[in-house]
This record gives C-alpha cells, sequence and structure tokens, in this order.
C-alpha cells in the first residue's frame, strides 16, 4: 500500500497533442480513485504514466513520496489490469495467477498459498485448472485480478477492467471489486468513462476532460457541487438540464426568465447573484429537481408531455420547451401519459447557477 503523487504531470503526442496536461493529484494510502471522462480525455494515457508504460514529457510522479518518474515499470511495484483480460491462453488459471510469483522466485508453497488466497478473494478457486478458452469473459477478468492482487503491489491500476462484460456482470463486478479493495485497502486508480460506474466505487472521483482535471472530489462533492457545467453535465443520468437565463429585477424580486420559464429567486440564490454583475447565467437542474405540481401558481414553466419513459422504480418524463428536450424524474406513481399538460416546479436548494463565460459555478466563485 503506498500514496500516490502527480505533479504538473504532463504527456505530449509528437508537436502539439497533449495526451494529459498539468495533472496534479495526491492520492492517499488505500484510497479508491477513479478517473473518469469521455474518450480522449486522458484517462488512459495518466494511467500507463503511473505505470511507467508511458514516457513521461514534464512533472513528476511520485510513489510513497519517492520519485518514479524515470524508473522501470516493473521497479514500481505497481499492478495493471486491462479491459482485455490479457491472461495468457497457453497456462492453466493456477499458472497465469502463480506466473508473477515465480519470476520473483517465491517458494512453492509460498506461492501455492497466495494462489489460494487470492483466488478464492476473486471467486475462481475452482477454476483453477482450466484454461482461459474455457472461462467465461467475466472468469477471465477474474483471472487477470488474482494475478494482479498476487503480487501484493503498492498501487493497482486498471483500465476500464469491466467493460468488456455484459451490463449485469458488470454491475456485478463492482460490487465486488469494491469488497475486494475494502479487503486488501490497496491503493487503486481505477479509469472508467462510465459515471455510474465511477459514483458507485469511488472515494473519489477525478473528472477530466481534453487532458486536464476539471473537478476532484467524493462522488457527492461531484454530483452536488460540480464545479462546472461540464462535470453537472457529465455526472448523472439523466443528464442535468441546462438553460440560458436572464437575470431580470420586477417589483423589488430577482427572477431568472427565459422565453418558457421564470424563477422567483429565493433569497439565499438572491445573495449570491449579488456578487454577479453579468445580466445573463446558466441554469442547471437536475431532473429529479424538477417536480410535478397541481399547485399552478408554484410553476416555474406549465408544458405538454412529450414522452413518458417508464423504468420501473420511477418514471422518466419528457417534455419540449422551444427546441429543447428537458427531463423530469417523478416518483413511479400518479402514472402520466404523453399530451398530458403538467405544471412544473423545482427544489430550490438544489438548483446550480454557472457563470455564463466561465461556465464555472457562481457559489464557488469567491
Ligand atoms: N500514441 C498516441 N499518439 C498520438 N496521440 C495519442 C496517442 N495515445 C493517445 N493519444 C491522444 O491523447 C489523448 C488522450 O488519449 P487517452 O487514450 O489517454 O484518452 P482516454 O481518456 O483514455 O480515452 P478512451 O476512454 O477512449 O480510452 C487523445 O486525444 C488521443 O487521441
Amino acid at each position: 500500500m503506498a500514496t500516490l503523487e502527480l505533479i504538473n504531470l504532463s504527456k505530449r503526442y509528437g508537436k502539439k497533442v497533449w495526451g494529459a496536461k498539468d495533472v496534479n493529484l495526491i492520492v492517499n494510502d488505500g484510497e479508491f480513485i477513479v478517473l473518469l471522462g469521455p474518450s480522449g480525455c486522458g484517462k488512459t494515457t495518466t494511467l500507463r504514466m503511473i505505470a511507467g508504460l508511458e514516457e513521461v514529457t514534464e512533472g513528476k510522479i511520485l510513489i510513497d513520496k519517492q520519485d518514479v518518474t524515470y524508473l522501470e515499470p516493473r521497479k514500481r511495484e505497481v499492478s495493471m489490469v486491462f479491459q482485455s483480460y490479457a491472461v495468457w491462453p497457453h497456462m492453466t488459471v493456477y499458472e497465469n495467477i502463480a506466473f508473477p510469483l515465480k519470476l520473483r522466485k517465491l517458494p512453492d508453497n509460498e506461492i501455492n498459498k497466495v494462489v489460494h488466497e487470492v483466488s478464492q478473494m476473486v471467486k475462481i478457486e475452482e477454476y483453477l485448472n482450466r484454461y482461459p478458452s474455457q472461462l467465461s469473459g467475466g472468469q477471465r477478468q477474474r483471472v487477470a485480478l488474482a494475478r494482479a492482487l498476487a503480487v501484493k503491489p503498492k498501487i493497482f491500476l486498471m483500465d476500464e477492467p469491466l467493460s468488456n462484460l455484459d451490463a449485469k456482470l458488470r454491475v456485478k463486478m463492482r460490487t465486488e471489486l469494491k469488497a475486494i479493495h475494502h479487503k486488501t485497502g490497496a491503493t487503486t486508480i481505477f479509469v472508467t468513462h462510465d459515471q455510474s460506474e465511477a459514483m458507485s466505487m469511488a472515494d473519489r472521483i477525478v473528472v477530466m476532460k481534453d487532458g486536464h482535471i476539471e473537478q476532484v472530489g467524493t462522488p457527492d462533492d461531484v454530483y452536488f457541487n460540480s464545479a462546472n457545467v461540464f462535470v453537472a453535465g457529465f455526472i448523472g443520468t439523466p443528464p442535468t438540464n441546462f438553460f440560458e437565463m436572464e437575470i431580470v429585477r420586477e417589483k423589488g424580486r430577482l427572477y431568472l426568465k427565459n422565453q418558457f420559464i421564470s424563477i422567483l429567486l429565493t433569497e439565499e440564490l438572491t445573495q449570491i447573484l449579488e456578487k454577479y454583475n453579468k445580466s445573463h447565467l446558466i441554469v442547471g437542474i437536475r431532473p429529479e429537481n424538477l417536480k410535478i405540481t397541481d399547485d399552478k401558481s408554484q410553476a416555474i414553466f406549465s408544458e405538454k408531455i412529450l414522452v413518458v419513459e417508464p423504468q420501473g422504480s420511477h418514471q422518466i418524463i419528457a417534455v419540449e420547451l422551444g427546441e429543447q428536450i428537458v427531463k423530469i424524474v417523478s416518483p413511479a406513481f400518479p402514472k402520466y401519459n404523453a399530451d398530458e399538460l403538467v405544471n412544473v416546479t423545482l427544489d430550490y436548494e438544489r438548483i446550480m447557477l454557472f457563470d455564463i463565460d466561465t461556465k464555472k459555478r457562481l457559489e464557488m466563485i469567491s
């Protein structure tokens, strides 16, 4: 187990493309960190630099305070699990897991003990004599996990290890991986582009875009205190509804208005806007913070339902405001139908206000 520190870590491919730019991160001992972001944002590049598989252009990597930036991969004491399993087809499960231990010249009885210990942990003990071709995708990925765990690395690196599995197994493996982490306490850096995977597993999430970090925080932080429009839009399903709105003063009260919506601001929100000297801003409202109400006087807009998407535990209701589809997450009951006219209000405590130009959260502007 170990700490990890990335200092201004950057990787340039060729002359112009920055795979990662000025990545700064401190990972605590035993933490489960998820690097999250859309395709091409630099997650894999960052992970591969930590592993020593990618040369660093600028910056430093410290493991347990020791500078490993130019240390060869095997001396860094990290283990990596890839999306594509990467288990050796000509070796049995037992031999696959034992291989890195043999390289380290561990005695046979010690190897045997570790192989059984880790294969039990990832639930593949009964397949130790099989070859990878005789296993399912999920079981093969467990072998890769067991092999990585066996060497008791200082840091565990995982690059989308669940993305080749079917949806149901992926969700099951999330829980198991989290339980394994709880047991081993190994410092882990896990890469994914799946925000719900990140939310369910991470101690802290590092949200990345275009090679740099947009926000680092706990799942609750990045969800409730999203630092900017990108993070608020990337985290959450269905995604946050965004509206460009004008700040309007009427009879001493502040309103946010656009062609379809009118929001009378609470005192708290008015205070936030006192420091803001622009006429327009971006409002973000998560679908579960919009609510259908019988009381028309509470409504921020009224509109006919476009479609209802039943989800069992809740329903997703879509309405069209001009060219924008707005989504509302509503409890399972009462049931709504397309074409029904609904009054929509919001949870004022959960509204998110962003600067029109910088796209940064206003509540966070000091
Ligand atoms: N070997 C390479 N040569 C040139 N550019 C590269 C190379 N590897 C990655 N890149 C570029 O660096 C950027 C970051 O790539 P990276 O693979 O780290 O993204 P990612 O977030 O892991 O994406 P994905 O989720 O699709 O794997 C991208 O713009 C990519 O095109």
